[in-house]
């Protein structure tokens, strides 16, 4: 068998990886997680699936993906095969969405069905693969470490051996379950011989026989009994009869005499009740009479001239004939009367209403009145106002008359005067100031004239210019003191016009305040006189609507009368036709009085009738009684005369001896009876034994011969048992001795150490190694580096064995070594080369190791060197030269 090819996506670091496998030692390497036992990992789990790794799908693959392919192609015995599995992640799990074994002439489906022809096709299962092909990291041990019965199981498993120990325990399975029917069987057998000896020891036909004869004697007695029973009985019987004729005609004079007594009772007592009837009748005919007087009476009050049937009838029609027509002409009257009174209700009620309307109308009118009559008075009021208010006009108009003005000017008027008033005041103002300053030179001029120098310069005043001044300025101060006074004259004025122009102004806004009351007056007062003018008209419309209204209402309160007399009317008639209809209805009662009478005086004729009938009918039935009662006092004398008392004490006599026969024979025939059915049931019990002897000897016969059967059969599973264990147990020790050979080679081959003589592999599949001394070691006490090696050998040796054992059948899986140079020193790596050389010349086909070891790397065919990208974390792989490789090591090495 040969991996073609691997194809991974998403498998645990892989992304997309794809890689050919050829033929011969191909060495993976790389770097610590870079993905080198992942990529063996992804080819065993190509093969047999999660499980076998000890993993879940969820573990397989890559984390963060959701889907992973792994597809594994390989040549296998001539054929080519490919796996592909597909896994999906669904929710939180990873399912296997396919799995597919395409190989030739064969397509399997379904993960199970893979797994399972995977490990027929390989005769290998997982754990078989794994012992044999796989040394996964890490578990190079696991040979040594397991007890001698575990790897005995491991390498019987690998080498088939199991199925012959299934064969054997299978056969011991038989053996044991024939053992078991055999016992059973025995003791059923050793049962039905001890059940027959028994029986044949109870001298049965013996038995049989006493019981016969005895049954013989006993029938006889019973026959003799019973014809002596029988004539007891006839006798008693006879005896019976004599007695029962007796008590018979005693009976029957009795029931007679009885009789006798009865029939004379019923005739005297019927006699009674014919005079009853008697007298009930001619009651019933004075009863009779009156009726006839009743209707007679009763006649003579109606209109009828005979008391038929018929005549009662036809009055009575015509009676009903008048009810009908009173009732309809009741009916019509009555809603003639409900109707009118309704009217005049309602006519009452409309004058009513009018009334009430009329009334309103009347007051509203009033109030209207009282309105008018307050407008009149506020008119008054007004018109007096405005007259105050036209002489208060007339007043103010006057004082214009002569004012310096007109009226409407008196604003500007004042304006003007206070204009002029300013100017003048400041012309004042300023002359005042002009004088003061005119003043002061002058004053200055004369203290200078007087001091001689010029007020000016300063400088003597001898013809100064400036002295000169002095008349100018006294000159100029009268001026302005004319000025002055003039000024001030003018001021006054002013001031008394300016007064004046502002009482004008005040009166000539009251005027203007004034006008518009007026106006507003006038106004008011115009509207006061149209307020009255519609109310008074008002007043007098709602009077006249008031007055037809009241004309209305009239009016309806006499058709109320004449309609509420015309109810009375119909009322009367009312009353009319109900007293008739009471005659009618007394009519009518005194019919049905008559037809009472008839039909009781009918029914009095035929009580009448009926009476008679049951006397006469009593009569005939004492006829007949009285002949009967003649009848039984003849039959009464004649049995007197037939009963004999000494014929029945006789009868007696013979019937009570033979009763006490009888009890005493059946007695006698009970005991014999029991006597005879205990007989026959015993007959019938030894009869019984005889049969099942029988049976018991045909059941003794048939054991027998099953047991035969059985202890052959028991013999023969004995021995298929013992031959698988045989066969088993040779070819064990056959396979051991040569597990044990190739050990002892290749450990020789690997090691290559003068410190071990040889390896012992026993029968018991126990592993010593002996010294040179010749001390013996347990494996486990070698170092770790002397274990891998062990281990190693003991690996190689099995597959060899393996490879032989199978002979050519299935072809050998590669052999796959994950890290096996871990322990190893370098001098050992060496020989491990040498080791894989071997297993190449013993015809292995294909070598797969994972390993970082330079040595190994050199002897590789096929180098495929692993590489983990740092930042995306995920594997890659390439094929290289190994020559090459190593030459470029050894070149950075320098
Ligand atoms: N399901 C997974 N998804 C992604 N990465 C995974 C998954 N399972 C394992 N790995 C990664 O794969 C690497 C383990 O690979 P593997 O055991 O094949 O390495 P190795 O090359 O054999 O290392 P060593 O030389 O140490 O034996 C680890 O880095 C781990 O993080
Ligand atoms: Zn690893």
């Amino acid at each position: 068998m040969r991996f073609d090819r691997i194809r991974l996506q998403n498998f645990k670091p892989y992304a997309e990886t794809d890689l050919d496998l050829t033929d011969g030692v191909t060495v993976i390497h790389g770097l610590n997680g870079s993905g080198k036992s992942s990529l063996l990992e992804a080819c065993f789990f190509a093969l047999y699936g999660a499980r076998a790794l000890d993993e879940n799908l969820e573990d397989v693959m890559t984390t963060g993906t959701e889907e992973a392919e792994i597809e594994l192609w390989f040549t296998h015995d001539g054929g080519s095969y490919h796996i592909h599995r597909r896994l999906r992640k669904s929710g939180d799990r990873v399912q296997t969405a396919k799995c597919l074994l395409e190989g030739p002439d064969v397509s399997v489906d379904g993960a199970r069905d893979v797994r399972g022809f995977v490990a027929d096709l390989l005769r290998m299962d997982a754990e078989a693969f794994v012992n044999c092909a796989y040394v996964r990291q890490g578990e190079v041990n696991k040979l040594i470490n397991a007890t001698p019965s575990q790897r005995q199981d491991t390498i019987d498993d690998l080498l088939q051996l199991g199925k012959l120990e299934e064969y054997r325990v299978r056969a011991g399975k038989a053996r044991l379950g024939v053992e078991d029917v055999l016992t059973e069987r025995r003791g059923a057998l050793s049962k039905v011989e001890s059940q027959i000896e028994a029986k044949e020891d109870a001298g049965l036909h013996e038995r049989l026989n006493a019981l016969e004869t005895e049954l013989g004697e006993v029938d006889d007695q019973i026959e003799r009994y019973e014809d002596q029973r029988e004539k007891a009985v006839e006798t008693r019987e006879n005896a019976e009869e004599v007695l029962e004729t007796y008590r018979e005609k005693r009976a029957e004079l009795d029931e007679l005499a009885e009789d006798i007594a009865d029939l004379r009772e019923t005739i005297e007592s019927d006699e009674r009740k014919r005079e009853t009837l008697r007298s009930e009748v001619g009651e019933a005919r004075d009863s009779v009479e009156e009726i006839r007087d009743r209707i007679e009476k009763k006649r003579a009050e109606t209109t009828l001239d005979e008391v038929t049937s018929d005549a009662i009838a036809a009055r009575r029609d015509e009676l009903d004939e008048r009810e009908a027509e009173i009732r309809s002409d009741l009916t019509d009257v009555r809603e003639r009367r409900t109707m009118l009174s309704n009217q005049a209700k309602k006519l009452r009620e409309r004058a009513e209403e009018f009334e009430s309307r009329a009334a309103e109308k009347r007051s509203r009118a009033d109030e209207l009145d009282d309105d008018a009559e307050d407008a009149e008075e506020e008119l008054e009021q007004r018109s007096a106002r405005l007259e105050e208010l036209e002489a208060e006009l007339e007043s103010l108009t006057a004082e214009f008359e002569d004012a310096p003005v007109e009226l409407g000017e008196a604003a500007s008027h004042r304006d003007e005067v206070r204009e002029t008033l300013t100017d003048v005041r400041a012309e004042l103002t300023e002359t005042n100031a002009e004088g003061e300053n005119v003043r002061d030179r002058l004053t200055e001029a004369r203290e200078l004239r007087d001091e001689g120098k010029c007020p000016e310069c300063g400088q003597p005043v001898e013809d100064s210019p400036h002295v000169d001044s002095i008349g100018e300025y006294e000159a100029r101060i009268e001026e302005l003191e004319a000025t002055l006074s003039d000024l001030r004259e003018r001021r006054e004025t002013l001031n008394s016009r300016l007064e004046r122009a502002e009482s004008l102004v005040e009166t000539e806004n009251r005027i203007g305040e004034l006008r518009n009351s007026r106006e507003l007056f006038e106004q008011r007062i115009e509207d006061a006189r149209e307020t009255v003018e519609e109310r008074r008209t008002e007043a007098e419309t709602l009077r006249e609507a008031a007055d037809k209204l009241e004309a209305e209402a009239d009016e309806k309160r006499t058709a109320a009368t004449t309609q509420a007399e015309a109810a009375e009317d119909a009322a009367e008639t009312v009353e009319g036709l109900e007293s008739d209809l009471e005659s009618v209805a007394e009519a009518e009662s005194r019919l049905d009085t008559l037809s009472d009478l008839r039909s009781k005086l009918t029914e009095t004729e035929s009580e009448i009738e009926r009476l008679e009938e049951r006397r006469e009918s009593i009569a005939e039935l004492n006829d007949e009684r009285r002949e009967r009662l003649a009848e039984k006092r003849d039959r009464r004398s004649e049995l007197a005369d037939e009963v004999d008392e000494s014929t029945v004490e006789e009868a007696k006599a013979k019937k009570e001896k033979a009763e006490n026969y009888l009890e005493q024979v059946d007695e006698e025939l009970a005991t014999l009876r029991e006597k005879r059915d205990s007989l026959q049931s015993d007959i019938g019990g030894v009869n019984g034994e005889l049969e099942q002897l029988e049976a018991l000897r045909e059941d003794r016969d048939e054991l027998a011969a099953r047991v035969d059967a059985l202890e052959s059969l028991h013999a023969e599973t004995e021995e298929l048992e013992a031959m698988y264990g045989d066969l088993r147990a040779e070819l064990r020790q056959r396979n051991v001795e040569t597990l044990e050979r190739m050990l002892n080679e290749t450990f020789d081959l690997v090691y290559g150490n003068d410190a071990y003589s040889r390896i012992r592999l026993d029968g018991e599949y126990e592993l010593t190694v002996f010294q040179k001394d010749g001390t013996a070691l347990d494996p486990e006490q070698l170092s770790g580096g002397e274990r891998a090696l062990f281990n190693l050998s003991l690996r190689c040796a099995i597959y060899r064995l393996l490879a032989e054992g199978i002979e050519g059948a299935a072809p050998m899986p590669p052999l796959i070594l994950d890290e096996p140079t871990v322990f190893l020193d370098s001098g050992h790596v060496s020989r491990l080369v040498d080791l894989v050389d071997e297993m190449r010349d013993l015809g292995v086909r294909q070598i797969i190791i994972v390993s970082h070891d330079d040595e190994l790397v050199g002897a590789a065919d096929e180098l495929v060197t692993v590489e983990k990208d740092p930042t995306s974390n995920r594997s890659s792989v390439r094929q290289e030269d190994p020559e090459e490789l190593i030459a470029a090591e050894s070149f950075a090495g320098d």
